[in-house]
């Protein structure tokens, strides 16, 4: 009797883990050790083929080298003023056919909301501008300077800005990598009437993010930006649409959400529950585990033509898959 009672007891916990709904009581983050959190926490601790410190160094030489190749070779509008604060800057790399009709694809680099800059991120300028996607590359103000809240107002207007500046753009996609990711992510609760205009807005790109913050609270490395429990869930887009689903704007509105093989356990969950949540709340949402990539490379594969996820992002945009 005593063994069938805890069998039961462990079925419906297990049930209730995988069907989402209470999984934040049974979140597996919350049994892992600060050690653990701060293992799964560190994308370049499970980077496959460098070391750590190699990969970051990777990251950030590849990052300069192709946003020099990118503002030497094509046509760029450079540190255009989206806000006021010196910060509030973005950067228009623009295809060689300009006409009042191009899609742009907006793009938030990662750091976890500390480092990285737009200097540094320009990876899917050339292939797509070859295809006749304008790109903006946009800067935020990182911690210590910003807030995430001030963060996610930042991003909030440079989208602002591009709609009012391109009023006729072909659509309007979202990216980010990483902390870059979360922020985009946020966009799906932005309150857009108080700006004055909608964004077209008809897809986001996410790309080994974050969804919610609440286990980064307890990281070494993330712990100063969130100071209370509030903070956290205030700036989480997978509890904000949890407790409170909002509709999208364009039932045709994409949302791609995609994690590298190499990425954290966490990270994969992170992932798979956002895409879960969002299809759960009725957005047109597909999910990507992309082969043999870790956290970096599936952004600085970017400047790949013949790279799946370079693939994907040219045909949602053209609409043919
Ligand atoms: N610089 C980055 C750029 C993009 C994404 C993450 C980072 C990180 O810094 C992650 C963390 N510090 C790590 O050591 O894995």
């Amino acid at each position: 009797m005593c063994v069938w009672w805890y069998m039961c007891v462990w079925w419906y916990k297990a049930g209730m883990d995988v069907s989402g709904g209470n999984h934040r009581h049974e979140a597996p983050w919350k049994r892992m050790s600060k050690e653990e959190l701060d293992n799964q926490y560190s994308p370049s601790r499970w980077v496959v083929r460098l070391g750590a410190e190699e990969a970051m160094r990777t990251y950030s030489q590849i990052g300069n080298e192709v946003t020099k190749r990118a503002r030497a070779t094509g046509r760029s509008l450079l540190n255009v003023p989206y806000g006021d604060g010196d910060g509030e800057k973005l950067d228009i790399y623009l295809p060689e056919a300009v006409s009042e009709a191009m899609p742009f694809l907006v793009f938030f680099h990662g750091g976890y909301w500390q480092s990285g800059s737009k200097d540094t991120s320009a990876f899917m300028v050339n292939p797509l501008t070859a295809q006749g996607v304008a790109v903006v590359i946009v800067a935020y103000d990182i911690a210590p300077k910003g807030t995430l809240d001030q963060m996610v107002d930042q991003v909030t207007q440079s989208i602002v800005f591009v709609q009012k500046q391109y009023p006729g753009n072909q659509g309007i996609y979202l990216c980010g990598h990483s902390a870059g990711a979360h922020l985009a992510a946020m966009m799906l609760l932005a309150d857009w009437t108080k700006h004055g205009v909608t964004p077209n807005l008809k897809g986001f790109f996410l790309l080994s993010g974050v969804y919610d913050l609440e286990p980064i609270m307890h990281t070494s490395e993330n712990a100063p930006l969130l100071p209370a429990l509030e903070d956290a869930q205030r700036n989480s887009p997978l509890w904000q649409l949890e407790t409170a689903p909002t509709q999208p704007a364009d039932p045709a509105c994409r949302i791609l959400v995609t994690v590298g093989q190499h990425d954290s356990p966490e990270f994969h969950r992170q992932s798979r529950e956002f895409y879960q949540t969002l299809c759960q709340g009725g957005w047109k949402a597909s999910f990507e585990e992309l082969h043999d990539m870790d956290h970096f490379e599936i952004l600085w594969n970017l400047t790949q033509e013949d790279y799946v996820l370079t693939q994907i992002i040219l045909k949602t945009i053209f609409q043919e898959s």
